[in-house]
């Protein structure tokens, strides 16, 4: 229940409207009660060392299950909501692998109910993330492909780990499925629409060299210094006024995040019609086992 009601909020709410502050004041004192004390999640860990760090641990390949989602769009909220947190790391707990995206078992098989309440955690994450008020930095400590990509870009800034073994990008077209509508908007307003337009099409990985040259990521280092730089460069981004830095994101988000929320139910049924489809439920089995001989 507590769930699902954090998953009806909207984002939003936290980076376009000044209730959020008055919010933040009434909440204050307990904030500070409560606030700088790691929680204990099972899938996403929130650690509040020098910097407050969120890290996805869904073994094998932190795949973004609806209980992944729930539990990262509560963490989120959470850390929102507390005004000793002004930003936040995002990054995995296992080496080489950021996030496998989206969790493909959850669109296998499955209701057309839990399509959709599937769905509509995966528009919360992002609603969250990508409207949130804090400074977010993406740790790509590893491969991250389709909504592993989505998490990233939804960040304000992404190191990832200089290797060519990793790599990252939306490729779901290679899967048989579309990225929809939003997920498109966050790479064009990442990458641009020209690189964007023949990436979705071909559903291309950019191994970490090659990410760094077409912008999707801003800068690399050894895997050892991934966290480390995250640290630094969150150092820089908090030495810009709050007010100044938040009101500025949001003038450059807000018409991508205000398009979801408008055509958000219109969005969950596009997206349950289109994976109830046999082709589809196919083509997502084809993929899913060609994973699993892969080795
Ligand atoms: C008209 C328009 C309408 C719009 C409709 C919308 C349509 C839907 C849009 C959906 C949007 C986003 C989609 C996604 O995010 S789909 C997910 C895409 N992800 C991938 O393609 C990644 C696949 N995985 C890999 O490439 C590799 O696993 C890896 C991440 C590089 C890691 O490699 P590895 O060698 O370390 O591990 P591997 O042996 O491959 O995997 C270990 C086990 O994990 C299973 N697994 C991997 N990825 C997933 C996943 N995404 N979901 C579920 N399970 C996954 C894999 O099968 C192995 O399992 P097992 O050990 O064999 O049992």
């Amino acid at each position: 229940m507590a769930a699902q009601a954090v998953l009806r909020s909207s984002a939003p709410a936290r980076l376009l409207s000044g209730s959020f502050y008055i919010r933040k004041g009434v909440l204050a004192s307990w904030q500070h009660y409560q606030s700088r004390r790691p929680f204990s999640n099972e899938k996403v860990l929130v650690e509040l060392d020098e910097s407050t760090v969120m890290k996805m641990k869904n073994p094998p390949v932190n795949s973004l299950s609806l209980d992944v989602l729930t539990e990262f769009s509560i963490s989120l909220e959470k850390l929102e909501i507390d005004r000793g947190c002004r930003g936040v790391i995002l990054t995995s707990a296992f080496p080489k692998i950021f996030s496998a995206g989206l969790d493909i078992t959850e669109m296998c098989g499955k209701s057309a109910e839990h399509y959709a309440a599937f769905w509509r955690a995966v528009q919360e994450m992002w609603l969250k993330l990508y409207g949130s008020n804090m400074v977010t930095i993406a740790a790509i400590n590893g491969s991250s492909p389709a909504g592993g990509c989505l998490m990233a870009m939804c960040c304000d800034y992404r190191i990832m780990a200089d290797n060519p073994k990793f790599a990252i990008g939306l490729n779901e077209t290679q899967l048989g499925i579309v990225a929809p509508f939003w997920f498109k908007e966050t790479m064009v307003n990442t990458v641009g629409n020209r690189v964007t337009e023949q990436s979705l099409q071909l559903g291309q990985m950019y191994p970490a060299p090659d990410a760094l040259k077409i912008g999707l990521v801003d800068k690399l280092v050894t895997e050892e210094k991934v966290q480390s730089t995250a640290v630094a460069a969150m150092s820089q981004w908090l030495a810009v006024p709050d007010h100044a830095r938040q009101i500025t994101k949001s003038i450059m988000r807000k018409p991508t995040i205000d398009n979801l929320v408008k055509h958000r139910e219109a969005d969950i049924n596009n997206f349950v019609s289109f994976i109830t489809k046999d082709s589809i439920q196919k083509s997502l089995q084809v993929y899913m086992d060609r994973l699993k001989q892969k080795k």
